[in-house]
């Protein structure tokens, strides 16, 4: 199987920021001024009777493949998706507008979580499913206008085991995160402006995976106008 080419940083739990110029210390190697990513992760975070219950839930949600347009063809998605907002969250993807559909309660649960425990408040969610490891998701940067400024993004995993690339924009240093059932991890400000990130292929992967991103986005973005 062909693997991306580069080495396993961070894969331990990390919570990190930006380290900037200052924070180098004299004895320090050059390794040390690697870009960091903004990242927070924190292992198995969601306890298991809500990760059953979201999985329930999930097994219900109206997936969809949209097909996108890349230099004029046509392609549709390497996995599965839906959008879930509040009103006035549209989100656009592609060359595709998406209307948000009404938060289902378990979802609506997690993001009351979101909210109590790391005062992140979110009104909209991506959820994608990869069926096996054929599915995966290409580098980008979550970076639509219609994203709040500087907000945290939050991703939750659900099922089989992935790999979460992440690949500094300006020296192409890499890292990669196991993201597991239970896992969250926020990107936080800098992260789209500084880092891409993408879901590779996983050919041996036969299990599905369910992510949840959470979002901050600015109502009404796409109305009126
Ligand atoms: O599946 C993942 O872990 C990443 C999802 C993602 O990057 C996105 O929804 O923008
Ligand atoms: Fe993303």
């Amino acid at each position: 199987m062909k693997q991306l080419g580069f080495e396993l940083v961070n894969s331990q739990p990390v919570s990190c920021t930006t380290q900037g110029a200052d924070d180098i210390g004299e004895n320090q190697t050059a390794e040390a001024s690697l870009p960091v990513a903004p990242i927070t992760y924190l292992a198995n975070f969601l306890p298991l009777p809500l990760q059953t219950s979201l999985l329930q839930e999930a097994n219900s949600y109206q997936f969809e493949k949209p097909i996108v347009t890349i230099f004029g063809k046509q392609h549709p998605i390497p996995r599965s998706q839906i959008w879930f907002g509040d009103s006035g969250c549209e989100y656009q993807y592609s060359s595709l507008m998406i209307k948000p559909q009404p938060w289902p309660p378990v979802l609506l649960k997690v993001r009351q979580i979101l909210e109590s425990q790391f005062n992140i408040m979110t009104n909209g969610v991506l959820v994608n499913r990869y069926e096996n490891g054929q599915d995966c998701m290409g580098w980008h940067s979550d970076n639509e206008p219609e994203i709040a400024a500087n907000s945290d993004i939050v991703s939750l995993t659900l099922g089989a085991s992935r790999t979460f690339v992440m690949r500094h924009m300006q020296t192409r240093h890499k890292h990669a995160i196991e993201l597991s059932c239970g896992d969250l991890l926020i990107m936080h400000a800098g992260m789209q402006d500084e880092w891409q990130h993408a879901i590779p292929k996983r050919l041996k992967v036969n299990e599905p995976r369910i992510n949840f991103t959470f979002r901050q986005m600015i109502v009404g973005f796409h109305q009126g106008g």
